[in-house]
């Protein structure tokens, strides 16, 4: 099949990497001519594990084409599939004006019948919408089916994600186009859901809000946990065991971040509150989350002993480990509340170091950590988990080692003169 993939982020990059795998002929397409001149010569502008080496297969091979002529590749592919950001607005409301846009492009260029995927996260009744546009706009019942086929991936594990989906969601009006989309991921295998295009954006929408949930209940319970002297990892450990419920996102943390939960449950709060629903577990998943930082910055002064113009090293600043996404992290909201309190704060990352006002960066962990008086480990990376802790503890000024992702091995840092404050283990 051939194949036009409407915006080169995470989502449209992988997708088409992927796709071209599977054997299709795929465009990529975007408006940033610098961003496909990159991708073009085999530079990805993200960090994806495995999708460098990936996306340069499909270039030799001759599946794989990035473009800028986006409305030259609609015209002439019988799928398009649109994978443009939906960000927030202020309001808490998805911004849907790079989707409008594309289907604008799609109104003036497509000229027989076409399958439009909807990829991108939307709202409720958005395909609707897309479909009533181009009618509107002149384009023919017959030639365009509008179907939703949401994406589940996860930045740092994108490719597996994709190869290996729990599900692929399908959304369409007749079961023709589902077919013709179910056929396009032929090789996947995976649990196939063919719904209707209402359930399949309402799927999407929800699976992200039940993970907020669950991270900000694990986080809520951490908080018990310390005040009865429990370890949450271990409580998290024996909960996770029953099957109904299960091991994953019951890490407590610093909080979720990233470009798409913190976003998710904000629109569906928004289109729920439009339809006069007021989602109070979703208020509340947020409020844990916002509160979050709060209360180990707290903690952090307790284990400062009154210093209060203290040094702090910050390990990690993108959102989570393996991406160099940056957006909505918990890592550097924290940073910039330490800056706040009127602190020094050190800072290393292994892929990103943005200007924040305040902070400074370190080229290497061991250089962050000189002279502090305490270490926050924000984000999991690999590296920095498997410091060095003799030496960690030989640079510090002071102790102290926040782990805001409760991975590291408290044992370890004690025996190394460290003292180890973990979230919800005290
Ligand atoms: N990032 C992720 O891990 C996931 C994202 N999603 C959803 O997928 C969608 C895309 O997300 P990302 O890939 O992160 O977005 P992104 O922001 O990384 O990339 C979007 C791309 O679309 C391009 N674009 C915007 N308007 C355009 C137009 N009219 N014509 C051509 N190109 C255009 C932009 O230049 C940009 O390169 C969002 O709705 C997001 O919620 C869903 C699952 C996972
Ligand atoms: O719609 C999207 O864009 C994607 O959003 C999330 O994926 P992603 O944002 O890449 O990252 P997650 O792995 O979900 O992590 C989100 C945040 O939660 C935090 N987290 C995760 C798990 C956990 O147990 N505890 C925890 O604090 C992470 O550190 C991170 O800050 C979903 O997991 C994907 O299924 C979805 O496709």
């Amino acid at each position: 099949m051939n194949i036009c993939i409407v915006g080169a982020g995470y989502v449209g990059i992988t997708t088409a990497a992927v796709l071209s795998e599977l054997g299709h002929i795929v465009y990529c397409t975007d408006r940033i001519a610098s961003k496909i001149a990159r991708l073009n010569k085999g530079e990805i502008p993200i960090y994806e594990p495995g999708l460098e080496e990936l996306v340069a297969r499909g270039i030799q091979n001759g599946t794989l084409f990035f473009d800028t002529e986006v409305r030259a590749h609609m015209a002439a592919c019988p799928i398009v599939m649109i994978a443009v950001g939906t960000p927030p607005r202020r309001d808490g409301s998805a911004d849907m004006s790079y989707l409008d846009s594309v289907v604008a492009d799609l109104a003036a260029s497509i000229k027989s019948h076409t399958i439009v995927i909807v990829k991108s996260t939307v709202p409720p009744g958005q395909s609707d919408w897309i479909e009533s546009r181009l009618h509107e706009a002149g384009v023919p019942e017959q030639w365009v089916d509008v179907v939703s086929n949401p994406e589940f991936l996860r930045e740092g594990t994108a490719l597996q994600d994709s190869i290996h989906p729990d599900r692929i969601v399908i959304g369409a009006k007749r079961e023709q186009a589902s077919r013709v989309v179910k056929e396009m991921y032929r090789s996947i295998e995976s649990e196939y859901v063919l719904t209707e295009r209402i359930d399949a954006e309402m799927i999407k929408y929800v699976s992200n809000a039940f993970l907020a949930i669950k991270i900000s209940f694990i986080n809520e319970i951490a908080r018990v946990c310390e005040a009865f002297g429990a370890d949450v990892t271990t409580v998290a450990k024996g909960v996770g065991l029953d099957q109904r419920i299960g091991p994953r996102f019951l890490q407590a943390g610093l909080g979720y971040g990233g470009s798409c939960l913190p976003k998710d449950i904000n629109a569906l709060s928004y289109v729920a509150g439009t339809k006069g629903v007021k989602l109070k577990m979703l208020h509340a998943a947020r409020t844990i989350n916002r509160t979050q930082l709060d209360v180990y910055l707290h903690k952090l002064k307790q284990a400062l002993d009154g210093n209060d113009q203290p040094t702090i090293a910050v390990w990690g600043a993108t959102f989570k480990e393996n991406t160099d996404d940056t957006r909505f992290s918990q890592a550097i909201a924290f940073m910039k509340k330490l800056v706040r309190q009127g602190w020094k704060v050190k800072a290393y990352d292994p892929l990103v170091s943005p200007p924040i006002r305040g902070v400074s960066w370190s080229q290497h962990p061991y250089e962050a950590i000189v002279g502090a008086d305490a270490l926050v480990l924000a984000t999991g990376w690999d590296e920095l988990i498997h410091a060095d802790w003799a030496s960690v503890s030989e640079q510090m000024k002071g102790n102290v080692v926040l782990d805001g992702r409760n991975l590291l091995d408290s044992t370890l840092l004690e025996a190394a003169g460290l003292r180890y404050v973990g979230v919800g283990r005290s």
